[in-house]
């Protein structure tokens, strides 16, 4: 799915070799400041590294039109960004912003349960809680049909029990329709029950041979 061979991102990155199978569910593991957001964001095409090469589906991710690239690879990033108006015009502006047809309240409403989210759709989103803006947030972007699932630490403002729930409907998700989830956690028992396989960044990034 993705093949990098040789990627330098300034002194952050140092990437020798990293092939990231599809159809898995894969998590990045390493501590604080070790670039996994970085990497994330190197994978959709919001930061372009600086040296090597990137193939996704076998291809350069430099020759895809980034708007065809963040169809088909979302992310969640780290702080949920939440747009002026309700519940439901947050859900929805991923599918509008990409011109797709808006889907039925009914599916909303769903999703959010399955999220364990009982909020209504015509709350205003801004007077959500953090970990109510990350659900409305990783709700939104299951919603854009994507292939690729970049998850930069999606329940990092959930309680334990919310945490386990949420992660269950996401594996669960990314099963039954053959997809690819990146995630990262700063936990270990979440990493190892959840993930198909685990990248440790201590492992893949050798930014101290650049930078010494
Ligand atoms: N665009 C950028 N330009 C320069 N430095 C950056 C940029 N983005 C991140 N950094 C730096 O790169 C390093 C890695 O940051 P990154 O956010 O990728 O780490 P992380 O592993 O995701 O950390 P955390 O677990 O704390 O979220 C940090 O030292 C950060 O300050």
């Amino acid at each position: 799915m993705f093949m990098l061979n040789n990627v330098v991102f300034r002194d952050i990155l140092h990437i020798d070799k990293l092939e990231i199978p599809d159809r898995k569910v894969i998590c990045l593991f390493g501590e604080s400041g070790s670039g996994k957001s970085t990497l994330l964001k190197m994978l959709n095409g919001l930061l372009t590294h600086d040296h090597g090469e990137i193939l996704f589906q076998n291809q350069s991710i430099l020759e895809y039109n980034p708007i065809e690239l963040r169809r088909k690879v979302v992310m969640l990033g780290q702080d949920p960004i939440m747009f002026e108006g309700t519940v439901r015009d947050n859900l929805l502006i991923g599918l509008d912003f990409s011109e797709r047809e808006r889907v039925e309240d009914a599916k909303l409403l769903n999703l959010l349960k399955e999220l364990e989210l009982s909020k209504s759709l015509d709350d205003e989103a801004d007077k959500l809680s953090g970990g109510e803006k990350q659900r409305v947030a990783f709700a939104r972007i299951l919603l854009m049909d994507a292939v690729i699932y970049l998850l930069d630490e999606p329940t990092s403002a959930l309680d334990e029990g919310t945490e386990h729930k949420v992660m269950d409907f996401m594996i669960h998700r990314v099963q039954q329709d053959q997809l690819t989830a990146i995630f990262v956690t700063h936990s270990k028992e979440v990493a190892e029950q959840y993930a198909d396989q685990i990248i440790y960044m201590e492992d893949i990034n050798k930014k101290e041979v650049i930078s010494s």
